[in-house]
């Protein structure tokens, strides 16, 4: 399920669930006691998370998903990661599907080689991103591509993804070479300074447009599953957060501020 090896004092943890590294309940588990060693080991400096057999991820298994997957050992390894002081890279190739993609996020930094694709097709199959990608996607993209990217599950392919903000550096070559050397050069940052969660949102466009595009198609589309009503509001919380802020910045006597004073009694 997972591979744990050193190289150069930096904790290579590669998913190994052939064909495509899905993450079955076996699979997050072990991901999360790979971390969590690399975290306690003093000699480890940075860690790298990729995959095995040219891909990164597919995305949670959703043959487990029926009979209740351990979900909250997702959120978990997102949690944990956030807190590490030690830098942590997903080096991704071939693609980064839904739970693949969450999982990339979940870490600090992104790197991938030019072939990569990444997606979240969630909510084609009827679900929402369940771990964490309502949360952490319009933080590393912008609301306006979140919400195209959670509302279509289209593909992005990585030069695109990456000038939206959501892959830090496109690389070639060897992913676990170029994986440490990227690490190993953040050694020196902050992880909070990177971690995505703490990142401010970026929009544009009306708000209201965009709140209430996003309940259309959710509704059209959520048949409803674990979690993912969470990660509805999630997205919406956001939108709140960000009316909120665009409120605040409005000047006392504008019309918009009294009307929407006047609604929020
Ligand atoms: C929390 C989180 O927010 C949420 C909840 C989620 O993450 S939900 C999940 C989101 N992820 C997806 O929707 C990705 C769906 N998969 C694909 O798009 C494609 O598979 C592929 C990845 C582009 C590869 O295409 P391929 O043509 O090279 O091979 P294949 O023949 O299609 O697939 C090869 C084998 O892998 C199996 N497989 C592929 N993806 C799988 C998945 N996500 N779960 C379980 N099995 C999967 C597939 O059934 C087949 O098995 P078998 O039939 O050989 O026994």
């Amino acid at each position: 399920m997972m591979d744990y090896s050193i190289r150069d004092q930096v904790a290579v943890i590669k998913l190994d669930n052939p064909p495509v590294n899905v993450l079955g309940s076996a699979a997050l588990t072990s991901i999360y006691d790979g971390i969590g060693k690399a975290d306690r080991d003093p000699s480890i400096k940075a860690v790298v998370i990729c995959g095995k057999n040219g891909i990164f991820c597919a995305g949670v298994d959703i043959k487990e998903l029926d009979n209740g997957l351990h979900a909250p050992w997702i959120k978990h390894i997102g949690d944990f990661i956030d807190n590490m002081k030690k830098p942590v890279v997903a080096a991704i190739e071939g693609f980064a599907l839904g739970g693949g993609l969450e999982l990339a996020l979940f870490c600090h930094y992104r790197i991938a080689l030019k072939t990569v694709r990444v997606s979240l097709p969630e909510l084609q199959l009827g679900l929402m991103p369940g771990a964490g990608g309502t949360i952490r996607l319009p933080r590393a993209a912008g609301l306006n591509n979140a919400f195209d990217i959670i509302t279509t599950g289209n593909r992005i392919p990585a030069e695109k993804a990456a000038m939206m903000g959501i892959i830090d550096q496109i690389v070639t070559g060897d992913i676990i070479e170029e994986g440490i050397k990227f690490v190993k050069s953040k050694c020196n940052i902050d992880t909070s300074l990177v971690c995505l969660r703490m990142k401010t949102v970026k929009y544009s466009g009306d708000l209201d447009d965009i709140s209430e595009a996003f309940m259309t198609k959710v509704k059209s589309k959520f048949k409803g599953a674990i979690a993912p009503i969470v990660s509805i509001l999630e997205f919406v919380i956001i939108i709140l957060d960000l009316y909120y802020v665009h409120l605040q910045s409005l000047s006392k006597n504008s019309p918009t501020y009294t009307r929407a004073k006047g609604t929020c009694k």
